[in-house]
């Protein structure tokens, strides 16, 4: 494991006396140290991976849901987002330090090196495996491990191969409702499947809209995200494709059985809000109009899935 990140303390600010060392401010120090494993775990998508793990769970326990599990599961489940975000930070330290969205991050912006996140991710990793295995179960430890390696070991290096890299981290980023599910001992089936449906398409809309407007910082750190080889509105229509296939991929649920017509009835209207966003941005490929599908998207899901938890809860009581 190499690396060509700069050792992260400058030499000029090292304590060099006992004297030195009194005036280190420890509450700023310790707020720095805090924001570097902040920007590590990348929370706003650990927010939404829990939520909708913890939507899944709900879903999975038919009605007989309790706390602690959900913690538990929650906890291992969020330590393996974090190792997988590490590992990926990792791997991709030298991409990162080539585009503005990502240089800043702990490794490029030499404060962490690539082994102090290796080692973070490694530690993360085990400890989730060991924690889902003694307090949830062994298929939610091996699923949670699954997703991490697919992440951090197929999808992150794929990156730079292949623009087909997205349909493979798309299987990651639509595990968290199944590894709620199985969390509450909900079986590996179609109903199961379905969460993860919905996930995994709602996934294109939103990455290929990113994808275009970082079109540049891409190309030039030589990672292949964006598919149509700068043909004009292939990604919007690409986009819009996607956003389409998953208005009938939301009922599934409903068909399921585990929603009803309040379900079905947001799922569509958000699924219109969604579809129009993309439609427009076929039509107008623009900075403008790929940042509103990436708005529709992060309104999108946790939108469907809220109203999935609500209606299954109405039609359990
Ligand atoms: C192949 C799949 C995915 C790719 C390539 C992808 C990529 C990205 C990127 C690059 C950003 C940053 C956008 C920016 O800085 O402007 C982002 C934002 C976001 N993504 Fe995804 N994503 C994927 C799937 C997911 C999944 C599965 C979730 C959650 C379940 C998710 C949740 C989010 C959230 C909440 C944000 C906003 C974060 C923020 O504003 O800091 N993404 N995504
Ligand atoms: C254990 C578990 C549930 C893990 C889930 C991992 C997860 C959140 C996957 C989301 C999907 C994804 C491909 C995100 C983008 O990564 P990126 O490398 O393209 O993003 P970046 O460019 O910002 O690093």
């Amino acid at each position: 494991m190499s690396t060509s990140v700069a050792n992260p303390v400058a030499p000029s600010k090292v304590p060099q006396t006992a004297a030195d060392l009194e005036h280190v401010d420890v509450q700023f120090s310790l707020s720095k140290l805090w924001e570097n494993y902040r920007e590590l775990a990348k929370p706003k998508i650990a927010l939404m991976v829990l939520f909708s793990m913890g939507v899944g769970y709900l879903l999975g326990s038919a009605g007989e849901w309790t706390l602690w599990p959900l913690l538990n599961a929650s906890v291992g489940v969020f330590l393996a987002v974090v190792a997988s975000s590490c590992f990926n930070q990792a791997i991709e330290a030298t991409t990162d330090s080539r585009m503005a969205r990502t240089k800043n991050r702990p490794i490029p912006a030499g404060k962490l090196t690539v082994q102090q996140v290796y080692l973070i991710a490694i530690v993360c990793s085990v400890s989730s495996f060991l924690y889902l295995v003694l307090t949830v179960n062994m298929l939610t430890a091996v699923l949670t491990l699954g997703t991490t390696v697919l992440y951090a070991g197929l999808y992150t290096p794929l990156k730079r191969y292949s623009v087909l890299c997205t349909a493979v981290g798309a299987i990651p980023g639509a595990a968290p409702p199944v590894l709620g599910w199985v969390a509450a001992g909900g079986q590996l089936n179609m109903v199961a499947f379905s969460l993860f449906a919905i996930l995994f398409v709602w996934q294109f809309p939103h990455f290929l809209a990113i994808a275009w407007m970082y079109r540049d910082e891409y190309l030039r750190a030589g990672l292949k995200m964006v598919p149509g080889s700068g043909r004009e509105q292939m990604v919007g229509r690409v986009a819009f494709a996607y956003s389409l296939v998953l208005i009938p991929i939301s009922l599934l649920p409903r068909h399921y059985g585990l929603a009803g017509d309040f379900y079905a009835v947001v799922a569509l209207i958000l699924g219109f809000i969604y579809a129009r966003s993309s439609w427009k941005f076929a039509k107008d490929e623009s900075r403008q109009q790929a940042r509103r599908v990436l708005f529709a998207s992060l309104f999108y899901l946790p939108g469907v899935l809220l109203a999935l938890a609500f209606d299954h809860l109405r039609l359990l009581s």
